[in-house]
């Protein structure tokens, strides 16, 4: 189906539900522009899938994994019924395919799932029949129809899927950012545009935290070539990044003021809980300097995956700050989010010199 662009809108696009009126008219110009039909994976509504999260451990403090995924979806399908019928009112043929409908079977690790199958027959049938098919962004089901989540900030990653189903060979992203910079530009005084970057480069800085784009996404756009160009979610969606197989040397600070360390008593015990993490699909790095491993990005009940996979607590070491120098990445570790932030403006001040003038690796404890 090479007739059919792909497109994601992440939640920072909607804060108001005038934003999906905003959003559909900017559509119709493309689909009038282009005669291209669209398919269009969304998120929920900037801060309703926490608002969700936060309802339901209000009844039980450790909700299953498999009810937090059934619930958390749901501000995603929200999302997508709104646009369809924001389309809807301008006379434009759009319908919802939802994580039961689409195609995307994964496995049964329910709020961190992974796709195994992708079936591309749901989206052609229906791409047939309308101008745009919505898609909500992280849904799916396991093998037994069950629904599934595939993460926090998954959208992204759904949007790769959708794209390779429907043969795509690029998907543009947008987000209230038009591309990567050299650091989270609201947060850092300076950061700057990245205008091509590579799937490795890419794939690192979300690693590390770079909360613009999915890990996953990452490796699943490499896997089947498929090319990312990321855009501001504003008419008129000015191109800022591309990311394929060629990027630009580059140096970036990246950092989540979520992400956390956890030391462990030997380097044996620090593995362990990075396999442990790793085959939950919850995103960790070994810091291989000190017995420690780095949680990504938050959203993870620590202590309650910690004492299903019995795990010995790790203890809280600090926030990670990741300076990256072409593919070479030194940790720094900061007290807290807020000492992270300032350690990240530190160190982005210093990317242009020379390394050896640069601030020494800070290591929290050491
Ligand atoms: N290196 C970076 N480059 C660009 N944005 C970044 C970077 N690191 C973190 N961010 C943050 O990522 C945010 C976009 O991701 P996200 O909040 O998930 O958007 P969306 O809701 O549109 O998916 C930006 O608002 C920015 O603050
Ligand atoms: N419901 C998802 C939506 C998502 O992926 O968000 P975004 O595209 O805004 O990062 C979440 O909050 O995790």
């Amino acid at each position: 189906m090479s007739d059919v662009a792909i497109l994601k809108f992440g939640g920072s696009t909607f804060r108001t539900h005038a934003a999906y009126d905003v959003l559909a008219a900017g559509l119709e110009e493309r689909l009038d522009r282009e005669g291209r039909r669209l398919a269009v994976v969304v998120s929920a509504m900037q801060g309703e899938t926490e608002q969700l999260r936060g309802r339901l451990h209000e009844v039980n403090e450790h909700p299953e994994d498999a009810t937090s995924a059934g619930m958390l979806a749901t501000a995603d399908l929200v999302s997508a019924h709104l646009l369809a019928t924001a389309l809807h009112r301008r006379g434009r043929t759009a319908t919802v395919l939802a994580g039961h409908q689409v195609g995307l079977v994964t496995n049964s690790s329910f709020l961190w799932a992974r796709v195994i199958e992708t079936d591309p027959g749901p989206l052609s049938r229906t791409m047939a029949d309308h101008e745009v098919v919505v898609v909500p962004g992280g849904q799916a089901v396991d093998a037994q129809g069950r629904p599934t989540w595939l993460g926090k900030n998954s959208s992204d990653l759904s949007a790769i899927a959708v794209a390779r189903a429907v043969g795509g060979t690029a998907c543009e992203i947008h987000s209230d950012v038009d591309g990567i910079y050299t650091s989270d530009p609201h947060l850092v005084r300076g950061a700057h545009l990245l205008p091509r970057v590579s799937y490795n480069m890419a794939a690192l800085m979300s690693l590390y935290g770079a909360k613009v784009l999915h890990r996953r996404a990452v490796q699943l756009a490499l896997r089947h070539g498929i090319e990312i160009v990321l855009r501001y979610n504003r008419a008129p969606f000015s191109r800022g990044t591309t990311i394929s197989r060629e990027g630009d040397q580059m140096a970036a600070i990246v950092f989540n003021q979520r992400s956390v360390v956890l030391g462990y008593d030997s380097d044996d015990a620090a593995d362990c809980a990075h396999g442990v993490f790793h085959a939950a699909g919850i995103d960790t790095v070994r810091l291989t300097e000190k017995p420690w491993v780095a949680v990504v990005g938050g959203y993870v009940d620590l202590e309650a995956v910690q004492r299903r996979q019995n795990l010995t607590p790790g203890a809280y070491v600090g926030v990670p700050v990741a300076e990256i120098r072409g593919s070479k990445v030194t940790t720094h570790i900061a007290e807290s989010g807020e000492d992270a932030l300032h350690l990240a403006q530190r160190l982005h001040d210093a990317l242009d010199m020379p390394a050896a003038q640069a601030p020494r690796p800070h290591l929290a404890g050491v």
